[in-house]
């Protein structure tokens, strides 16, 4: 439904500053009626890439195609079956959330019957039934969030793109968002792009993509991108991190990272990390500071692929493991 074909995208120079690759040769694909997260460290790209799809930007090559038309070629058709929520607010916080959609409608030439119809639909998931004629200044931050997606629900869009929605938002309005979106989307069958740094958000999704500096560095199930850095994982908070994980590579060869303040031990598998951690103990005890085993979650996926401590082969296994 979304088809990304080598997208390259480069902001040129100034005087003062160099020309920058914030996209590089980037292919990947939403799937007609998938749900994928988008997500990557800060200046991965995943703005730019956003502002060319809604159609903001035009990249310095590569192809897109949405619903089966061309992006560049024919935008209109684009936009006539692509919804955008921006992460900043595109809602009038002076206007009640009945102006707000009206307003969006007559953008739209949704007008007499078919208006009401659809704007009844679109608010029939929300918490705003009984709010038309509230200023939408004085609804919290996760209910205006809802008069932005039912704003852009009324045009009965094939394609969702959001960026960021959940930002600002409180864990219980950031669920409820959520269970809404995914809802939705089954519902109506949609497809669906959101960038997203919370993992949390990710879990239940179809597919979730990674990138890093412009570069698609992985892209997968949930389930397959979990499985990339085995079933287990240990994890040590110690007080000289860089010099535990030396020790614990030379003397117990043991093949380490240092993330943070953690030093972390992937890809064990079930049955091996207690007596790894016992060993570690035995040997290590006054300089490990706490010490755990835990199942691999998307955030461990995310710090595993984007730490620029992963040398380049090592990525391509894995990408190769999870058939990216
Ligand atoms: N208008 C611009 N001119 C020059 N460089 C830019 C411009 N906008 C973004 N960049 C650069 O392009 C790269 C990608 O930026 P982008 O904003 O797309 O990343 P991002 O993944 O959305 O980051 P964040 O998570 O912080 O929003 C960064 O190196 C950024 O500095």
């Amino acid at each position: 439904m979304i088809t990304i074909e080598n997208l390259t995208h480069v902001y040129p120079g100034t005087r003062k500053l160099a020309p920058r690759t914030a996209i590089s040769d980037l292919t990947l694909e939403v799937k007609d009626g998938e749900f994928a997260i988008l997500s990557g460290p800060n200046g991965s790209g995943k703005s730019t890439l956003f502002r060319i799809l809604c159609g903001l930007a035009l990249p310095s090559s590569g192809k897109v195609s949405v619903a089966g038309f061309d992006l560049f070629a024919q935008p209109a058709k684009v936009r006539e079956v692509m919804g955008v929520v921006f992460q900043s607010p595109a809602v009038d916080k002076h206007l009640s959330v009945a102006e707000n959609l009206k307003i969006h409608a007559d953008l739209y030439g949704l007008g007499g019957a078919g208006f009401t119809r659809r704007r009844d639909e679109a608010l029939s998931w929300t918490d705003l039934v009984d709010r038309l004629d509230q200023q939408v200044a004085t609804l919290s931050g996760g209910l205006a969030r809802q008069v932005e997606l039912a704003k852009v629900l009324m045009t009965d869009p094939k394609v969702l793109l959001l960026d960021e929605p959940t930002t600002g938002l409180d864990p219980v309005s950031r669920r409820n968002f959520l269970d809404a979106l995914h809802k939705l989307q089954k519902q109506r069958g949609m497809t669906v792009l959101m960038t997203s740094h919370v993992f949390a958000e990710a879990d239940d999704v179809d597919r979730v993509a990674i990138m890093r500096e412009g570069k698609l560095l992985a892209h997968d199930t949930p389930t397959a991108l979990k499985a990339m850095i085995g079933t287990e994982m240990v994890v040590i908070q110690a007080k000289d991190t860089e010099g535990l994980a030396a020790k614990l590579r030379a003397e117990m060869g043991l093949a380490v990272r240092c993330i943070g303040d953690e030093v972390r031990l992937e890809e064990t598998e079930n049955g091996e990390s207690l007596p790894l951690l016992e060993k570690i103990l035995e040997r290590y005890r006054p300089e490990v500071q706490s010490i755990s085993i835990k199942q691999p979650g998307l955030d461990d996926v995310f710090v595993h692929v984007t730490s620029k401590a992963v040398p380049d082969h090592a990525l391509a296994i894995d990408l190769k493991r999870t058939g990216t």
